[in-house]
């Protein structure tokens, strides 16, 4: 199979789909790789690193689309590559489709078939490709939360870990999985006073376990969220629905209540923000304030450490890519349902229930897509 790997293009986005590891394990295994030129630069390999490893470098993203079989990315295809796209095309990425309707119909029109990463689930009932970053952008928001938190950035003016005679900030965390968890460890790390929701009691049963008295943990309902949230200095949303737009579970009138110059970052924004008032940002412009209170809402954190998410996201990509590679969609899908549940389209057709829900939108079974 010939697969390629295009720059990304979305703003400040700095990592690639693919590290000169990965494309040199898929010539391993006989397959041909195409870079686009400077693709990997941002996370810092080179064009040498690629052609080391055996791949071939194409000077511009239209090459790459014009000749791959498959398409291996990391953020969502922007709408100049959405306009490259081919019918039988591949497409391997992150989609979040449930709240991008644009991006939907255009990948619908193109007649590809498209694995989301985020969707992509694995026997413990985790997300795999969605994990690494995940872990990435846990372990940025107190990082983040707490540069806004800085008086001159438009917060409190709060440390997060206090001094001595004066307390730490307090930190809420909504949503205690993958983002959540590295986010309150963190948060502890620095000093912080931390508190995660969750409305999985199994979930808070092993946070307890684990993290013992670093973090305390709460059933999250509408009553206890507005209690913590009235008293917190940052608040981190974390919570998500696979596949659909997440809950928003602060409204715009909650705002008022809590402290000026509290800091909201919402991790959850890529499946459309768990705060009402959020909207998404980039990293070249990734803070904005409401009613007094700071918003961050990033929807490609990982992006920030570029290198590390690379080598992450690829340590976890990588098996399934080869799968795909070796065996082609239909067969690598039919062998693996948790890389099935990684379909959202096909040839026109959503594929996805979650999605369709949250769009509107008709579903074809993906067992049935993988007859077509
Ligand atoms: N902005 C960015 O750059 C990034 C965003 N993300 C996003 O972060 C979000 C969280 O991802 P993960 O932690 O990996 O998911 P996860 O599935 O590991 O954890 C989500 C948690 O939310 C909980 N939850 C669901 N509804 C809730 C509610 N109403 N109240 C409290 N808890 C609730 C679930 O029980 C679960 O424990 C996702 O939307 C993901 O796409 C992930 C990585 C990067
Ligand atoms: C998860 C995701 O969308 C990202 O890492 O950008
Ligand atoms: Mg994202």
């Amino acid at each position: 199979m010939k697969i390629g790997c295009p720059t990304e293009i979305k703003p400040q986005e700095f990592r690639v789909g693919m590290t000169p590891d990965a494309a040199r394990e898929a010539v391993l295994r006989g397959h041909e790789v195409v870079i686009q030129q400077g693709a990997g630069l941002g996370a810092g390999f080179t064009d040498e690193d690629y052609v080391s490893a055996g791949a071939a470098i194409l000077d511009t993203a239209e090459e790459i689309f014009a000749t791959a079989d498959m398409i291996v990315k990391v953020k969502e295809p922007q709408a100049v590559e959405r306009k490259m796209l081919r019918e039988n095309q591949l497409l391997f990425t992150y989609l979040h489709l449930a709240p991008d309707p644009e991006q939907t119909k255009d990948l619908l029109e193109s007649g590809c078939t498209a694995i989301a990463y985020e969707t992509v689930t694995d026997d413990r009932g985790g997300l795999p490709l969605l994990a690494p970053m995940s872990e990435v952008a846990g372990r940025l928001a107190p990082q983040v939360g707490a540069y806004t938190l800085q008086k001159a950035n438009g917060g409190r003016g709060v440390l997060m870990g206090g001094v001595p005679g004066v307390a730490p900030a307090k930190v809420v965390v909504i949503g205690g999985g993958v983002v959540g968890t590295h986010a309150a460890k963190i948060a502890a790390g620095m000093g912080a006073d931390v508190t995660i929701l969750d409305r999985s009691l199994t979930r808070l049963k092993y946070l307890d376990d684990v993290f013992g008295r670093s973090f305390k943990n709460q059933y999250s309902t509408a009553g206890a969220t507005a209690e913590l949230v009235r008293d917190a200095d940052m608040v981190i949303g974390a919570v998500l629905v696979p596949g659909a737009a997440a809950p928003k579970l602060v409204s715009r009138a909650q705002l008022s209540e809590m402290k000026p110059g509290a800091v909201l970052v919402d991790v959850a924004i890529d499946q459309g923000g768990c705060f009402e008032t959020s909207k998404a940002t980039t990293h070249a412009d990734p803070i904005y304030e409401v009613d007094g209170i700071m918003h961050y809402c990033v929807a490609n954190m990982p992006g920030a450490v570029a290198r590390t998410s690379t080598q992450a996201l690829g340590n976890a990509t990588l098996p399934f890519m080869l799968n795909l590679a070796n065996k082609g969609w239909r067969q690598a899908c039919e062998d693996d349902p948790h890389l099935l549940n990684g379909l959202n389209v096909h040839a026109g057709q959503l594929t996805y229930y979650a999605v369709g829900e949250a769009l509107g939108l008709d579903v074809l079974s993906p067992k049935l897509a993988l007859k077509q």
